[in-house]
């Protein structure tokens, strides 16, 4: 589990944070001094610092420096005041991850450590080439012996090194982050920090400022000056996912700091240099996009080097190969002795055709194998889409029932011996409200956040961790109604 070090000198916010996060999957650590913090960040090594700026006898900005001598990846959230709100734009520009400002937002807080959590992943979980016969024993491995996966290898180790903008093309859950990682830790820019946006999660009217940030008075409601992330990560290298999804007005920003690597904060007329590789992925035909949409000058520049990773079921024999290497991840991590699949289930599988590609392949078994008592996955346990090899078509509202579904679930378990039914259970339900609800909305996720009343970032998480396609609870194959 994750691991949130709060160092503050007040006993009320380390027990409000320690609060705060228990309904995430976070272990919380306390400090009151910089030297206790820094002791905690040596031996127990936690994946996100919440660091008080005015802490006694040692300022804010100091231990951070040492902090970042320790382990320069670890993201690091001030907590500041409203009076130091200076000192936390220093902060951000030394690289420090975020900062939040006392009183505490419970909400916030815990959509700042979510999200730092994540990008601490992305740093630090190494991926991992396939090499004959090699398993990692921590991080990713990518999987997959097809001839088209060993052309996405041989791209990734020329691309890598060399200092120039990838862009990464495939459908949804085919991989592109874990692409884009790959070449990150392998590039010579692997000390430096790594930050990743979701261009499409980030509400329009935001995501310009989340970029180049703003200055004070830039619009209602900047009442102070913003880093934007490319100036927070000058030195590294930039993920923008879902570029296709990005504002004509900001593709020509992205072009401006691509070929002069300079930029305006909104509402300032300072001009900022900057350093930034940026890698772009997509799962849209941006050459078929009207120029209103996105303009052929980005597009041009973009298709320097690319990366196109084929659909699953153009992958011929990777599937079986999949297959094994997460029955053999799930086994370790459910503590199952799974050993293969039935020859039906198998043959249902390699028919289906995996919208959703390696993240739906992945959830579909990992909810399998938490079903399952025996060595042998039946076709009982795939979902009846997989059963029927439907593949693409709506998952009908009228289709079983709820109440009987999570009870064959909470029997199987129970049967299972499990040893975390309670995570279990509330994630196998938030997958059928997000399914039901998506549906309703014609998969239209502000709608859905709107109406299950959590932010549009929070909604896109769930959507991701719980292996949902967009494709699969609308009817139809229209990229349009994904948002
Ligand atoms: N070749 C592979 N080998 C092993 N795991 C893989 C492979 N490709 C993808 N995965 C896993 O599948 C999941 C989805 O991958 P990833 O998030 O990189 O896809 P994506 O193309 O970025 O998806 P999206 O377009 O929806 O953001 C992740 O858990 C990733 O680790």
């Amino acid at each position: 589990m994750p691991l949130t070090l709060v160092i503050d000198d007040d006993r009320s916010v380390q027990h409000l944070v320690t609060q705060a996060l228990k309904p995430l999957k976070v272990d919380v650590l306390s400090a009151a001094t910089a030297e206790e913090g820094l002791d905690q960040i040596r031996e127990r090594s936690p994946d996100v610092v919440l660091l008080d700026i005015m802490l006694p006898e040692t300022s804010g900005l100091e231990l951070y420096r040492r902090v970042f001598d320790l382990d320069p990846k670890l993201p690091v959230i001030f907590i500041t005041s409203v009076s130091s709100g200076q000192t936390a734009i220093e902060a951000i520009k030394l690289g420090a991850y975020d900062y939040i400002h006392k009183p505490l937002d419970v909400e916030q807080l815990r959509e700042k450590v979510n999200q730092a959590v994540e990008i601490r992943r992305l740093m630090h979980d190494p991926v991992v080439l396939p090499h004959a016969g090699t398993e990692p024993t921590e991080g990713d491995l990518l999987v997959g012996n097809s001839p088209q996966m060993m052309e996405v290898y041989k791209a990734i180790g020329r691309v890598a090194p060399q200092d120039v903008t990838v862009l990464i093309r495939g459908e949804s859950g085919t991989g592109k982050e874990l692409v884009a990682r790959a070449i990150y830790q392998h590039s010579r820019r692997a000390h430096g920090p790594f930050l990743a946006i979701n261009c499409a999660a980030i509400p329009e009217g935001l995501l310009e400022s989340e970029l180049f940030g703003h200055e004070k008075g830039a619009f209602s409601g900047a009442v102070t000056t913003r880093i934007g992330k490319f100036e927070q990560c000058d030195g590294g290298t930039i993920f923008l996912d879902e570029i296709g999804d990005m504002t004509p007005v900001l593709q020509s920003k992205v072009l401006r700091l691509l070929q002069e690597k300079q930029f305006e904060r909104v509402g300032g007329n300072k001009t900022i240099k900057v350093d930034v590789r940026i890698i772009a992925a997509t799962h849209r035909d941006l050459e078929k996009m009207p120029e209103e949409k996105f303009r052929s000058d980005l597009y041009y520049r973009l298709n320097g080097f690319v990366i196109t990773l084929p659909p699953v079921r153009d992958r011929g024999d990777d599937l079986l190969v999949l297959i094994d290497h997460f029955l053999r991840r799930f086994n370790r991590e459910l503590g199952k002795q799974v050993q293969g699949l039935s020859g039906d289930a198998l043959k249902r599988m390699m028919r289906y055709g995996w919208p959703g590609n390696v993240r739906e392949l992945q959830s579909v078994l990992r909810q399998a194998m938490l079903q399952s008592t025996g060595p042998v996955l039946i076709t009982d346990f795939l979902p009846a889409d997989v059963r029927s090899g439907r593949g693409r078509d709506a998952v009908s509202p009228g289709e079983g029932s709820v109440g009987t579904d999570l009870d064959h679930f909470i029997r199987d378990r129970l049967a299972a011996d499990s040893k975390d039914l309670y995570a279990e259970a509330i994630e196998f339900l938030e997958g059928v409200l997000l399914r039901r609800v998506l549906s309703a909305t014609g998969g239209n996720q502000s709608r859905a956040a709107e109406i299950l009343g959590i932010a549009r970032g929070s909604l896109r998480n769930k959507i991701r961790a719980l292996g949902i396609t967009i494709d699969r609870v609308v009817s139809g194959d229209s990229d349009d109604d994904t948002d």
